[in-house]
């Protein structure tokens, strides 16, 4: 759905009553160190640059004196958009701004409260019945993750591991699961160019998926539709794993220019075999979740009329097992393969940062993004 200049209107006046908190830590890893040192915070820079390419398009201004350090960070931002469209500008800003607004409202909750609904609008965390519920709330977009989600996750992890909950549950809302990794994080280039937008998500997806491997308690995921990308990826690091049968499961990622993720390409094989996990994550074949199921994937698929009632009807029940029990048997089980998977992960990320610069991940990501509307 495009962005209306209504929505964008209400983002710039939403902008003037943002007030920003300077200790929030999803913030402060969003700086870039030209901003640190001028003071700047990064998201402000971020909404100056992605203002002026939705009102008046690509940088045309000249370029500040290295001294003239404010200006220069900003001619930087603003430069460093290209020539991305206006309408995209427009989108991409007031993606931020929700983003800003509502990881202001997080920072004043806190995850894992008996019953209460806390955090951020696009990853709501509840807790409730002894079970934590990380739920991926951007279902317009198919619940796509954005670079802040990525750091709403993890922050929602780390308390739930903490927490005095039994289990943490992962699920979406809406009919999609997860589209994966939001296509759009690639356009935000910082001033360092894409050599630096890939190293710094390669540091990024490392410290995802290392919250994965690192989990101490059981973690579920709740497959509601479609999977793509890394949600079907690190579905090998979820101790359950539950399915309606209208979810399917895909790895496009060599149509993307991309390489596996999330362990996959040493837990695929492991668990569904050599061969079926090579047709999935090397040719993208996309699997039911029947299938999927019988590879060893997903624990078990319900039709999708009763998949709600019957998953958080058994999900109540485990959780009233003896919860030291539970933990210990858990991290039994994986503390196997942690070593192994912690360096499964660090050489997939190694390879991924490489294939994020390549022209084929370039221009399939272009593709993407340069899609016509839908009418
Ligand atoms: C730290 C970095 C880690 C990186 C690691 C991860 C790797 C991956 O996850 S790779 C996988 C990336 N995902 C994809 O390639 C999926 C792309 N999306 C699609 O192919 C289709 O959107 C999809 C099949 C999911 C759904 O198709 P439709 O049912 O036809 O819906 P729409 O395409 O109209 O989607 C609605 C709306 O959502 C936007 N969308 C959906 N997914 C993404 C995405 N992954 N990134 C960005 N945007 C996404 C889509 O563009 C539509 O937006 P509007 O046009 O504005 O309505």
């Amino acid at each position: 759905m495009a962005t209306s200049q209504k929505d964008f209107e209400t983002a710039v006046n939403q902008v003037k009553l943002l007030q920003t908190d300077p200790e929030n830590e999803v913030k402060l890893k969003l700086c870039c160190c030209c901003c640190c040192c001028c003071r700047v915070p990064s998201s402000q820079l971020k909404l100056y640059a992605l203002y002026k390419q939705a009102t008046e398009g690509p940088c045309n201004m000249p370029k500040p004196g290295m001294f003239d350090l404010i200006n220069k960070a900003k001619w930087d931002a603003w430069s460093a958009l290209g020539s991305l469209p206006k309408e995209r500008a427009r989108q991409n800003y007031v993606d931020l701004v929700s983003n800003l607004s509502t990881s202001e409202s997080s920072s004043q909750g806190k995850p894992g409260t008996d019953g209460k609904q806390s955090g951020h609008d696009a990853v709501v965390v509840t807790s409730e019945d002894g079970i934590t519920k990380i739920m991926l709330n951007r279902p317009a977009k198919k619940n796509s993750v954005t670079t802040q989600m990525y750091h709403e996750i993890m922050l929602a992890l780390e308390a739930a591991g903490k927490d005095d909950s039994a289990m943490t549950v992962l699920t979406g809302n809406g009919d999609y699961y997860c589209s994966g990794n939001d296509l759009n994080n690639f356009t935000d280039i910082p001033p360092g160019g894409i050599e630096e937008k890939a190293k710094n998500s390669a540091i990024l997806l490392r410290k995802f998926v290392d919250c994965f491997i690192d989990f101490p308690k059981p973690l579920i995921a709740v497959v509601n539709g479609p999977a793509v990308g890394i949600s079907v990826t690190i579905l090998g690091l979820f101790d359950i794993v539950y399915a309606t049968d209208r979810a399917t499961f895909h790895t496009p990622f060599t149509h993307l220019g991309i390489s596996p993720e999330g362990c996959s390409s040493y837990i695929f094989p492991k668990i569904m075999g050599p061969a079926k996990a090579a047709e999935m994550l090397i040719f993208g074949k996309k699997l039911t979740a029947r299938e999927a199921c019988a590879q060893g994937l997903v624990t078990e698929v319900f039709p999708d009329s009763t998949f709600q009632k019957e998953v958080w009807t058994r999900l109540k029940a485990y959780s009233k097992l003896p919860q030291n029990a539970v933990r210990i048997s858990k991290q039994l089980i994986r503390n196997t393969e942690k070593e192994k998977l912690h360096a499964v992960n660090a050489e997939e990320c190694l390879v991924l940062q490489s294939r994020w610069q390549s022209d084929e991940c370039v221009n399939a990501v272009s593709n993407f993004l340069s899609r016509k509307p839908k009418l």
